[in-house]
């Protein structure tokens, strides 16, 4: 028995923080768990799955919208946001509970309140008291990043967007990256008048160029409004007509109902007392961490958005449950990034894995690409002819897959499975082996050309 209160201090009961406290704990660890909001952390409570079931919610407007050709009339269809948002709450609520109820089964102990870092042993909670432990986990995650513009306490964040009072009949965007599309995509589907602010030419810059030009051709075609190369230079309230007013210097200033700042989110080291233990940062505010996520202190390790290795909730589940596993189920091993598949869920959405086109020519000098440009089936009946794009990237001379990228109808639930494919070293022949399951969107892939 060690002199310390437990074996493991997790500070964050997010994604990352509670599969650390899950496997340490099953591995005979005593953990104990401090969080100061709510046990799910951005993911479940303040991301992707509301984010995704808004994202759902949503397309029943395009389905309702074609109904029509498939022989249904629907009479009487109306959107209600209060309806919305309350389920997607009440939901969240339930997944927090189960949340809560894993850690309990686990035996892990949870402080409701936020912590702080004393020493390399020690932690301190809001309340005061002080809690040794031989390990700490930092899993903190990330904040929004606030661009410095008069007015900019009018403005929003994705945090507030799952309470709205109202649905915003203007809403304008800032950002060109995942959370400003997928929301632009949102309330656009529900009927919102949507503006999209944005500081280059380029959105989704982590992206195919090409996939990324498709996106932006179908998002303008269900009107969106993309103000490219532009900055917020100020926002104002209009008390008379109850509207804020956005200058963005080179035009009247445009009037609207919100104004959502989507402009990356900053590791949320602040205010922690890492002072206190020697934890240094990187020069962008996040925790420096090894492979291994250690720290510079020893006895202090982190994952998750904090470290700003990659922002996605697999990533930070990996990384707590390879913590877990290295520092107390006896098997030391490290989190593999290389071809992290990921989606942006806009309407279409758009997936891919691996080198986009540009970083495998310039890798690679000379590549070959494979692609499909066509109409869904699916789209057949919709008003909208917009077509879908898939593209294979691979080695000249062997054909060894470097990359998928894909936009249309299903395209994540697609991408997961081929990007089994480059973690599994294939070639484009084994597509091309592969018998077409038809009709699917997912047969374009064993069909490129
Ligand atoms: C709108 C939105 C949509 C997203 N959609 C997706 C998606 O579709 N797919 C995807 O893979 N990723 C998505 N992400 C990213 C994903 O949510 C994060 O990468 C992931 O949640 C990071 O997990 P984490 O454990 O590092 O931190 P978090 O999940 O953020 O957890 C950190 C926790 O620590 C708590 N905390 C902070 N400081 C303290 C303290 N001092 N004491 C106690 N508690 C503290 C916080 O309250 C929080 O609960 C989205 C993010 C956002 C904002
Ligand atoms: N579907 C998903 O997997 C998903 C969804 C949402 C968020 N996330 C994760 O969360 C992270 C944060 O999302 P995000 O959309 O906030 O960040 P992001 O990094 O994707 O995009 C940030 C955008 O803000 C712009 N920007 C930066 N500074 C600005 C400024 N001062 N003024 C105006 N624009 C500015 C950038 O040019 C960029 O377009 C993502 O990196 C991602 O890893 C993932």
């Amino acid at each position: 028995m060690s002199d310390f209160d437990y074996d493991l201090f997790v500070i964050g009961a997010g994604s990352g923080g509670v599969r650390a406290a899950r496997i340490s704990a099953s591995h005979g660890a005593r953990v104990a768990v401090a969080e100061e909001h709510r046990v799910g952390g951005t993911c479940v409570i303040r991301g992707c799955v509301p984010k995704k079931m808004l994202v759902y919610g949503s397309m029943f407007a395009e389905e309702l919208g074609h109904a029509g050709n498939y022989g249904w009339t629907i009479e009487g269809a109306r959107f209600d946001w209060p309806t919305l948002r309350d389920f997607v709450n009440r939901d969240v609520d339930r997944l927090e509970g189960l949340y809560g109820k894993t850690l309990e089964s686990h035996g892990v102990e949870v402080f409701a309140e936020r912590a702080t870092i004393a020493g390399p042993n020690t932690v301190r909670l809001a309340s005061g008291r002080e809690i040794t432990a031989a390990h700490i986990l930092i899993a903190v995650g990330a904040w929004p990043m606030m661009p410095d513009f008069p007015g900019v306490e009018h403005c929003i964040t994705s945090n507030e967007m799952f309470h709205l009072d109202q649905q915003p009949g203007r809403l304008m965007v800032v950002g060109g990256g995942y959370i400003a599309m997928e929301f632009a995509g949102i309330f656009n589907a529900l009927g919102s008048e949507v503006s999209v602010v944005n500081r280059t030419d380029r959105i989704l810059r982590s992206y195919d160029a090409q996939v990324v030009e498709r996106a932006l051709h179908i998002m303008m075609g269900r009107g969106i409004t993309f103000h490219m190369n532009r900055l917020v230079q100020s926002v104002t309230r209009d008390e008379e007509a109850g509207c804020l007013l956005v200058d963005l210097g080179d035009t009247d200033p445009i009037p609207v109902d919100q104004v959502l700042i989507a402009a990356g989110r900053v590791p949320n080291s602040s205010g922690l007392g890492l002072e206190n233990a020697g934890v240094e940062l990187t020069d962008n505010g996040a925790i420096k961490v090894d492979a291994h996520s250690r720290t510079t202190c020893p006895t202090i390790y982190a994952v998750g958005d904090v470290t700003d290795r990659v922002q996605l909730t697999p990533v930070a589940i990996r990384e707590g449950h390879a913590f877990a596993d290295s520092v107390f189920g006896g098997n030391p091993r490290t989190v593999g990034y290389a071809n992290i598949p990921s989606a942006v869920f806009t309407q279409p959405p758009l997936a891919g894995v691996g080198l986009t086109e540009e970083q495998a020519r310039q890798t690679y000098g000379s590549v070959k690409v494979y692609s499909s440009d066509f109409r869904p089936m699916k789209n057949i009946f919709s008003p909208h002819a917009e077509r879908g794009l898939y593209k294979m990237i691979v080695e000249e001379t062997s054909e060894k897959i470097l990359g998928i990228h894909m936009i249309g109808p299903e395209a994540p639930e697609i991408l997961q499975v081929a990007a089994i494919a480059l973690t599994a070293g294939l070639t484009k022949q084994a597509f091309d082996d592969t018998v077409a399951l038809h009709p699917s969107m997912a047969e374009e892939l064993v069909l490129l050309k």
